[in-house]
């Protein structure tokens, strides 16, 4: 929707005929954005080639833990100066790697054809083209530029950056606090417990982003610090209602059950973990969040075990 209010020609990849049928007919998609309709410059399509014909920019949104497997179908396909544009806000388990990585390895592409949207955008809100910022990153500033004239609309201001890993990991790790936050909700815990969740969170975030090579001032921005104050304050986010959901007391099965859109954090908290202990990174809040999510920890348990760590001095 952007990208065509932008000005840009748009073919969605779509898996199922009828979701397709019913964007290139009634230009809605029912399933999973009912009563909202897209722009006429977007059209769908069930054939990844149709879809990756002449395409300036390819963007992936699937589930972050899919990308591997899409990607290598899809890669046959995608025209050789294409830029590949990740949304997904995930790391890949198994591997501990950024999409950013999983794209370059799986598509072959040097790291100045691969880029990445991310930012507090939650769905809903741009879909009612309530206005929002984000961040647009690329090693190579110019395609980052590109791509920011490519998404620009009057409601939709995209800032670029080159500090691709820090805006990967702001957008992973967000979702890994909003799950502690939602939790922290759902057991009726109040607002000083949320802002010290997200600060500490953020802080932790920092410290993994540091030794990867980040810029830490890209923390403090739209992809870090704006993206988790979004996660972490709205119903719409999927994560922050997953947590909520486990805080209230029900099972991970239950949650599951109840949840019909991708929560990246859910399976990302083990990953963002992984990636801390490969670079010697002491991730506390991740830590209690595995346990409550994967380890059956009750919240109330995991809370005095965090609350009862030795007193540290701020940074660290
Ligand atoms: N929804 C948001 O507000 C939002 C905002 C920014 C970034 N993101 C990121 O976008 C990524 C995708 O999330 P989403 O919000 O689109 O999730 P979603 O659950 O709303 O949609 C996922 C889509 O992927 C499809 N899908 C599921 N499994 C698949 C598979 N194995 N192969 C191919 N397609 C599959 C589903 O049919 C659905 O169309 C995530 O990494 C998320 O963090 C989401
Ligand atoms: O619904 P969530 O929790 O995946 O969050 C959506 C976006 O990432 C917010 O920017």
């Amino acid at each position: 929707m952007i990208l065509a209010d932008a000005g840009c020609e748009v073919t969605l990849w779509a898996r199922r005929p009828e979701v397709a049928e019913a964007i290139n007919t009634t230009r809605t998609n029912p399933d999973y954005l009912p009563g909202f309709v897209l722009p006429e410059g977007v059209r769908a399509t069930t054939d990844p080639a149709e879809a990756a014909d002449g395409a300036e920019f390819t963007v992936l949104t699937v589930p972050s833990q899919t990308l591997r497997e899409n990607l290598a179908r899809w890669a046959p396909v995608l025209p050789s100066d294409t830029v590949l544009v990740s949304m997904m806000k995930g790391i890949e388990l198994g591997t501990a790697k950024r999409m950013s990585e999983v794209i370059g390895e799986v598509a072959k592409a040097p790291a100045e054809r691969v880029a990445v949207i991310t930012g507090p955008n939650l769905a809903k809100e741009i879909a009612d083209r309530m206005p929002a910022a984000a961040v647009v990153a690329c090693r190579d500033e110019a395609v980052a530029r590109r791509l920011q004239t490519a998404c620009h609309t009057p409601y939709f201001r995209p800032y670029t950056n080159t500090d691709v890993v820090g805006c990967e990991l702001g957008g992973a790790v967000k979702n890994v606090i909003g799950l502690a936050v939602g939790i922290a909700d759902g057991m009726g815990l109040g607002d000083n417990t949320k802002a010290s969740l997200m600060t500490r969170g953020l802080a932790e975030t920092t410290r993994l982003g540091l030794s990867m090579g980040a810029d830490p001032q890209t923390f403090s921005g739209l992809a870090g610090m704006g993206d988790l104050i979004a996660t972490c304050s709205s119903p719409l986010s999927r994560n922050h209602t997953f947590g909520t959901n486990l805080g209230r007391g029900m099972t991970l099965q239950e949650t599951i059950a109840v949840t019909r859109q991708t929560a990246e954090g859910v399976k990302s908290c083990e990953s963002v973990l992984d990636l801390a202990r490969r670079h010697g990174v002491e991730m506390p809040l991740t830590e209690t969040v595995v346990d409550i999510v994967h380890n059956g920890k009750p919240p109330l348990v995991a809370l005095k075990e965090l609350m009862s760590r030795s007193a540290k001095a701020e940074r660290h």
